[in-house]
């Protein structure tokens, strides 16, 4: 995990002001690449707690097809309340009237999550983020290319076509809508000559201090469940950017973060009876031997 604490200091260095959709305001480069090996231990953070079990419910949401934020927040689960809501506010023409992440957002953000929890039609309606990765994974224009990509690693292991992606240009407007065009847009596995499973993600926007620790997590996740089925041993996980970012409210927090000393890796354990990918359940997952240092708060920008 150096090199990501290597990244976050190259962008903090070298970033250049750029302004963005939130109206945030980021320190941007673009193009990088992070590699790790997941034979070397799980590569979670251990400069800052990170949110495990968050980025464990979210994962098994995607691979569920699920795009309705209902089964992350029955999970207790909140890091993609701010979108549905959003759109909600906009609904209500009520979006610029309150400041986000002020007082009245955060108590109106409340009472919409309450109403996702008690109100299933409401869900329904106004859970929904759109056809984002969980329809693209499971139905893009009727392909389930997790479903093939499985089948094709275990058939046909040479390949070069072992690709998902998430970028559907015909229905970009409408995941705008109320969620997100896919950030971690597209995946390419490679199973080479000793039977190691690699996995390649090209990332085109990459808010590094909040969103990259739980995309690295989540994907070497996915490697390893689809390693497991595929009964492949681990390879690498290649991290590939477009627009690197650090959002000007988390310098402060960013600086903390490169203060700290990285500690060994955690393991992590895959039950080993789960042989197929779509039956992996929380309680499949156990991580061992995490001494992280405290997490370290930061907004999302919305
Ligand atoms: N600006 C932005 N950054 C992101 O990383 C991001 C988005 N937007 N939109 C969609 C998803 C949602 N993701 C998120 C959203 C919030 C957190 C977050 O707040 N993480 C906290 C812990 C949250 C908790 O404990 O509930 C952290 O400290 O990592 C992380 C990823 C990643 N994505
Ligand atoms: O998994 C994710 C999802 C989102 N992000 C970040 C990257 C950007 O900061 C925003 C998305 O804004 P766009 O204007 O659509 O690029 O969310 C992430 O890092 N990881």
């Amino acid at each position: 995990m150096q090199a990501y604490l290597d990244l976050l200091q190259d962008v903090y260095d070298h970033g250049v002001g750029k302004d963005d959709r939130t109206g945030t305001g980021t320190r941007s480069v673009f193009g990088r690449q992070l590699r790790c090996d997941l034979a070397e231990g799980f590569p979670l953070l251990t400069t800052k707690k990170v949110f495990l079990r968050g980025i464990i419910h979210e994962l098994l949401w995607f691979v569920r097809g699920d795009t309705n934020i209902k089964y992350l927040v029955d999970n207790n689960v909140g890091i993609w309340n701010e979108w549905p809501f959003q759109n909600y506010l906009k609904s209500k023409g009520l979006d610029n009237k309150l400041e986000k992440h002020g007082c009245d957002w955060q108590y109106q953000l409340e009472e919409f999550i309450g109403k996702i929890q008690r109100d299933d039609t409401f869900a329904q309606q106004w859970g929904e983020l759109g056809p984002v990765y969980g329809k693209q994974w499971r139905n893009f224009s009727g392909v389930d290319q997790l479903d093939w990509v499985i089948n094709e690693i275990k058939t046909n292991p040479n390949s070069r076509r072992l690709i998902v992606s998430a970028w559907n240009p015909g229905e970009i407007e409408e995941m705008a809508k109320a969620g997100l065009p896919p950030c971690h847009t597209l995946f390419q596995f490679y199973v080479s000559h000793d039977n190691k499973l690699s996995c390649q993600l090209y990332q085109r926007s990459a808010d590094l201090f909040l969103g990259v620790p739980f995309n690295i997590a989540s994907y070497a996740l996915l490697t390893m469940m689809v390693a497991q089925v595929c009964k492949l041993q681990l390879g690498e996980f290649v991290h590939t950017f477009g627009d690197v970012h650090i959002y000007s409210n988390h310098e402060e927090q960013v600086r903390t973060q490169l203060s700290r000393t990285p500690k060994p890796l955690p393991k992590m354990t895959l039950n080993p009876s789960v042989t197929d990918l779509f039956e992996f359940r929380f309680e499949d997952f156990e991580l061992t031997e995490y001494h992280p240092d405290a997490a370290i708060r930061a907004p999302v920008a919305v």
